[in-house]
């Protein structure tokens, strides 16, 4: 759940009504709660495998309770109960697609759409590289910030010490051709003569100038109880953590 974590708005948080909160409930609350986000919705899955009423009453005082203790508001909080298989097999729409829409219209009501920061430099961190037969190499991923025309040099940063330097000739958002990329856009960005092995994963498209790679860093390090999820064991010598930032993962 933490890749890309860095561009969360909201998020759902989804719990089986047969068997209420888990260990990985708690451990996606506090990851939540890590990255920024501010409102959760939930979704209380399976209730078409449940007959007795005062379960769902007890899973939702339960999670309410859960999403208070974690910094949320837990009284306030949309919980939304219904059956994903229902939806999914087009029968018992009252628990199954009506309560998807329900689902959706919280997400809507509840989660503020964001500032999009615009005036900052353009930054894609790359989740996706796709050879296009006849057209060329093309990055994907949601833009953290910034405004990108068509036809704009950019510089792609972080496998090399040198950034590898580029034109975009095509971006496709939501599947249309479009003229620019804004901040919030899940964009397909064509790469003027660049090779699918150039571009990895974790790479970041950038306004040139303005991104420079580094080895080293400072961190601030929140371990995870083994109740959250968390190791069970301390660290040793030589431990190799595996690091997300944005869409990188190293080990
Ligand atoms: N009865 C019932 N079963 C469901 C419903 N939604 C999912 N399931 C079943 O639950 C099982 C797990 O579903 P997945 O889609 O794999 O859920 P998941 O969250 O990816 O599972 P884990 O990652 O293993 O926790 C499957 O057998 C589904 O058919 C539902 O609304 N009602």
């Amino acid at each position: 759940m933490i890749t890309g974590a860095a561009s969360m708005d909201g998020a759902i948080i989804v719990v089986a009504a047969s068997d209420g909160q888990m260990p990985q409930t708690r451990e996606h609350l506090l990851l939540a709660r890590q990255v920024g986000i501010q409102k959760i919705v939930v979704f209380v899955n399976k209730v078409d495998a449940i007959e007795d009423k005062e379960m769902l009453e007890l899973v939702e005082m339960e999670m309410r309770e859960l999403l208070s203790s974690y910094g949320f508001e837990g009284d306030e909080t949309p919980i939304i109960m219904g059956s994903a298989l229902c939806a999914l097999e087009n029968r018992q729409p009252e628990i199954g697609a009506t309560q998807i829409d329900n689902l959706m219209n919280a997400v809507d009501e509840w989660i503020p759409t964001p500032q999009r920061d615009l005036e900052k430099p353009f930054l894609m961190s790359v989740e996706d590289v796709f050879s296009i037969p006849g057209r060329g190499t093309v990055v994907s991923g949601r833009v953290e910030r910034g405004l990108l025309k068509k036809d704009t040099e950019i510089e792609l940063v972080g496998k090399n010490k040198v950034p590898i330097k580029t034109k975009v000739t095509d971006i496709e958002t939501f599947k249309k051709s479009c003229d620019e990329s804004r901040a919030g856009d899940n964009s397909g960005l064509l790469l003027r003569g660049i090779k699918r092995e150039e571009v990895t994963r974790g790479m970041v498209v950038v306004k040139p100038g303005t991104v420079t790679s580094h080895k080293k860093f400072l961190v601030s390090m929140y371990v995870l109880t083994k109740e959250e999820g968390g190791r069970h064991t301390g660290f040793h010598g030589n431990y190799r953590p595996q690091i997300f930032i944005r869409t990188a993962g190293k080990s």
